[in-house]
């Protein structure tokens, strides 16, 4: 008679079945979402069809869920595409918390993406830079896609660093990659409705998933017989990533028996979430520094004196240029690439707020709307990076702070930060030092539009275009 039900948070009214999802129409997630939370409050409870999404967006709830809760909510909720394109969710950043992620993720901040092996990545680092600026200068003149090719170097270093040198499948493997991320929104009605498995049939959607699968795996299976061909260096020198997988996996030694799958997914990880990440966060800075001609003329001021008499960048230089790190900070507050983060899933019931969080829920940050709120920011519609010369804390890039966290908290932190920067801050610098930018057409800076596209990743919707004029060192 008396079974209590859950006080679970507020939200808006639900549709049988449907539950809340029209009220996510019309507009990208992160914008509907932040509406709806200044009706409701910073703690919400929405049905999505099957699923219960709670979404956090305020600072205070941020700091209980990534430190007071965070082994409660470290886990991933399961999706289509973990099981049919990750091998079954043998990778990490998918993976539910459990033995798997705790060792792939030791392998992953150890070996893979520790600041010593992001720094032996330096000469790919310098050479897509250098090729960047090459493409640019040939274009003399005309209009440059800048998002196709900051894409396009992102891509080649994650891929140069993941299999080495000469690759010759690596077009082949970016192009399965672009179609495995239109599957990874977690708001497609395969993962909504969970236990409807016929809408994956009729859809098409499993079908799909399993092609890319094929075409994935049968390139990553010649990449790791030619590595195992090859033989195996051992010395820690210049090795790339699928060596170093599979030197893990031939010492053992691990509380994991890796398999050849977990090597797999996990290559499958570095690509999904390093590459579009960081050229976006480019795209959206490099738009913003037109639209703010002081910022751009600062940030040029900065790297052209700190570079003077040099014809090249360095990343040595990096260090010189403290204006350029905080334009890529203000860039990832103004314009986060993740502005849900990645979902997690609550492993245990939990009291929150003042309300409970159900075993079995989805929960997501909106980090996007923390990140622009007068109540914590001042002034959070303009893009000013002087403002992280005051903010001491927030020198991490986001551990330290609950305010500021384009890359998550706890223990499913980004573990990328260390690779992400290093590229974001040099492909910055060799843009700002060569080259001035202006709109084609001598448009004028706030003609250039922000419309953003949603996908897995925040995008611009439109293709960046630049006219560069070549500096004279
Ligand atoms: C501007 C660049 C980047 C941004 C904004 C970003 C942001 C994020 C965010 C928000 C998460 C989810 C964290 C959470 O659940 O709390 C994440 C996870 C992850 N990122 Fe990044 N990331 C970037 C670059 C990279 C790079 C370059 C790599 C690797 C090469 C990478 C690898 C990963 C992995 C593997 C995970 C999953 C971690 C786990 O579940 O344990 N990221 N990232």
């Amino acid at each position: 008679k008396h079974s209590a039900k859950p006080n679970l948070p507020p939200g808006p009214w639900k549709l049988p079945i449907l539950g809340s999802i029209h009220h996510l129409l019309g507009e990208h997630p992160h914008r509907r979402l932040r509406t709806i939370a200044k009706t409701h409050g910073p703690l919400l409870h929405l049905k999505l069809g099957e699923v219960d999404l709670v979404v956090i967006t305020s600072p205070d709830l941020v700091r209980e869920v990534f430190k007071t809760h965070d082994l409660k909510f470290a886990s991933r909720p399961e999706l289509l595409v973990g099981k049919l394109i990750f091998y079954n969710e043998s990778d990490f950043a998918l993976a539910p918390y459990g033995k798997v992620w705790i060792q792939l993720r030791k392998i992953c901040n150890m070996e893979l993406l520790s600041v010593r092996r992001v720094k032996s990545f330096g000469f790919i680092r310098e050479d897509e830079g250098n090729r960047l600026m090459e493409r640019i200068r040939a274009a003399a003149g005309s209009p440059v896609n800048l998002t196709e090719m900051l894409l396009s170097a992102a891509n080649a270093t994650v891929a140069r660093a993941a299999f080495g040198k000469h690759c010759a499948h690596e077009q082949s493997f970016v192009l399965a990659m672009k179609k495995t991320s239109k599957y990874l929104s977690g708001f497609s009605v395969v993962d909504l409705f969970p236990s409807l498995t016929f809408l994956g049939e009729i859809s098409g959607v499993r079908r799909g998933m399993q092609r890319v699968h094929k075409d994935i795996d049968e390139i990553l299976n010649e990449i790791i017989e030619e590595h195992e061909a090859k033989g195996l260096k051992g010395d820690g020198e210049g090795e790339d990533l699928v060596e170093v997988l599979l030197k893990v996996q031939k010492q053992g030694g691990l509380n994991l028996l890796l398999t050849h799958n977990n090597v797999k997914a996990v290559i499958l990880d570095l690509f999904l979430a390093g590459t579009d990440t960081s050229s976006a966060t480019l795209e959206w800075a490099m738009t913003e520094l037109v639209r703010n001609p002081n910022v751009m003329q600062k940030a040029q001021a900065e790297v052209r004196k700190a570079l003077k008499g040099k014809t090249k960048v360095e990343e040595k230089d990096i260090s010189k240029l403290p204006y350029l790190k905080n334009v890529i900070k203000e860039t990832l507050r103004f314009h986060p690439t993740t502005p849900l983060l990645a979902p997690r899933l609550c492993r245990e019931t939990v009291e929150l707020g003042g309300y409970t969080v159900p075993a079995g829920s989805r929960f997501v940050v909106n980090a996007w709307a923390i990140m622009r709120d007068a109540r914590w920011w001042e002034d959070p519609e303009k893009f000013m990076p002087e403002r992280f010369e005051k903010l001491e804390a927030l020198d991490s890039g986001g551990a330290a702070s609950s305010e500021y966290i384009p890359f998550g908290g706890g223990r499913r932190i980004c573990p990328g930060m260390a690779f992400a920067f290093a590229s974001m801050e040099y492909w910055l610098a060799v843009l700002l030092f060569h080259f001035d930018w202006e709109l084609p057409e001598r448009r004028r800076p706030e003609e250039l539009d922000v419309e953003e596209a949603f996908g897995l990743t925040l995008t611009r919707k439109n293709d960046l275009r630049l006219v560069a004029t070549s500096v004279a060192a």
